[in-house]
């Protein structure tokens, strides 16, 4: 039998958009765990973010101060209220000091910012010096105001940043349930690669080993990296036991006497979704379905092209919108820009061009062939120029390339 016949008919190459819709549409996002605070940082969200508690959950004092009760001047009482304290109610004409933070006493209370206020010490009196009377509202932060108990405060599907763990802790929670991020194992062929050092005699350094685990953790966590020589039989085993939800390859996916990954796939039992794409570089990307791992989880396989600027064409291609769906996060958009120099296209593909944003539009790099990173290491972004190019006075999408 054949190589085509084993690994099913061979479909044509697909358009750009196709071969990203299929990355986006080739999986469901992982189940849903509940992590602690600290540990959901990075996956997204698998219920919307709704409130336990009012926020701020007492009415609070904006400014250090007095809390006062009635028109001034007040008599002071009490050891003041700290942020974290119980208050004691205020009779009207009377004051207490109070911090920032803490909970006002209950009724009809002002504050009175520190740096407005005058105590006589004695007879331990507070006088009002403020441009204005103080007024119940001003500097309180009311119970209620950024959100109520039961209110959706972020939808499903949104990344858990920083903030959004900030929020969560104000907002009552421990833990979160989030979609469980998708595990990588990336899998570096090719004999002629070296690790250190100045390249030598027909060998090169491998470029992808550091540029590409950074790049994939954006969608999933990198278990592992290794180095595989271009060998059939390492390969095949390489791929049938990687532990991981999505394998990523580099090299091998055309037809050169030691391009084994095609070969592998089928002996694997693969199917293939994408088998090259209508794109410069990265056109010989694929996308295969393994068979499921031992526990029964869905495995898949991103074959990138050797080329670097073509495996990071593949990248953002085919592996980053994988690993968002899978990851339950929404695909990045590409951001729109206008053409002030013409775009040059390729006759039935569409190019993705290294380019720098200006004053918001782009400005192609040099240093754009498949082999190169040098135009990539500058640019803020790889427009998609679609077959035919775009002349100026049009508009283009600019693809992220995610940064640390
Ligand atoms: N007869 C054809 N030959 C090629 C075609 C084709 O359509 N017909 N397509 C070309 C295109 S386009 C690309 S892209 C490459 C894809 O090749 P592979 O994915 O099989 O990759 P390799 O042959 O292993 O390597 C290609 C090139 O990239 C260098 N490389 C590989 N890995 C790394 C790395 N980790 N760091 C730096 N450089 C790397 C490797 O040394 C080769 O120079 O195929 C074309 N050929
Ligand atoms: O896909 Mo290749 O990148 O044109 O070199």
């Amino acid at each position: 039998m054949d190589l085509a016949a084993r690994i099913g008919a061979e479909a044509p190459a697909k358009s750009w958009g196709q071969a990203r819709d299929a990355a986006r549409d080739a999986g469901e996002p992982l189940p849903a765990v509940a992590r602690e605070l600290a540990d959901a940082l990075g996956h997204a969200l698998a219920e919307p973010l709704v409130a336990l508690t009012d926020l701020p959950p007492f009415d609070t004092s904006a400014m250090d101060g007095w809390a006062v009760a009635g028109p001034g001047p007040w008599r002071l009482g009490g050891t003041g209220v700290l942020a974290g304290g119980r208050p004691e109610p205020l009779a009207e004409g009377t004051a207490v000091s109070i911090a920032t933070g803490a909970e006002l006493p209950p009724g009809p209370i002002a504050v009175l910012r520190s740096e407005h206020g005058e105590v006589e010490k004695s007879a331990r009196i507070l006088f009002d010096r403020a441009p204005s009377p103080p007024a119940p509202g001003r500097d309180v932060r009311p119970r209620g105001q950024e959100c109520r108990s039961g209110e959706p405060l972020l939808p499903a599907g949104t990344t858990v940043t920083p903030a959004v763990l900030g929020l969560a802790a104000a907002a009552g929670y421990d833990r979160l349930v989030v979609h469980r991020r998708p595990t990588v194992e990336l899998l570096v062929l090719g004999d002629e690669l070296l690790d250190s050092g100045l390249p030598r005699s027909g060998a090169v350094r491998d470029a992808l080993s550091p540029l590409l685990p950074p790049l994939l953790r954006c969608g999933g966590d990198v278990i592992g990296r290794r180095r595989i020589a271009d060998d059939f039989e390492l390969l095949h085993d390489a791929i049938r036991h990687s532990p991981a939800d999505v394998v990523v390859t580099t090299g091998s996916t055309a037809a050169g006497p030691v391009d084994f990954l095609h070969a592998a796939l089928a002996e694997t039992g693969a199917r293939l979704l994408v088998d090259s794409v209508a794109v410069r570089p990265g056109h010989p990307m694929l996308l295969a379905e393994l068979p499921p791992a031992a526990d029964g989880r869905n495995r898949r396989l991103v074959g990138l092209p050797g080329n670097p600027l073509a495996a990071v064409a593949g990248t953002v291609t085919l592996a980053l919108p994988l690993l968002r769906r899978l990851s339950g996060r929404p695909d990045a958009e590409p951001r729109r820009v206008a053409v002030s120099v013409e775009l040059l296209g390729h006759p039935r593909s569409t190019r993705l061009l290294p380019v720098l944003l200006r004053e918001n539009a782009v400005a192609p790099l040099p240093f754009d062939g498949p082999a190169m990173l040098r135009g990539l290491a500058l640019a803020d972004g790889l427009a998609v120029v679609p077959p035919g190019g775009l002349p100026v006075g049009s508009t283009v999408d600019v693809l992220e390339v995610p940064r640390p």
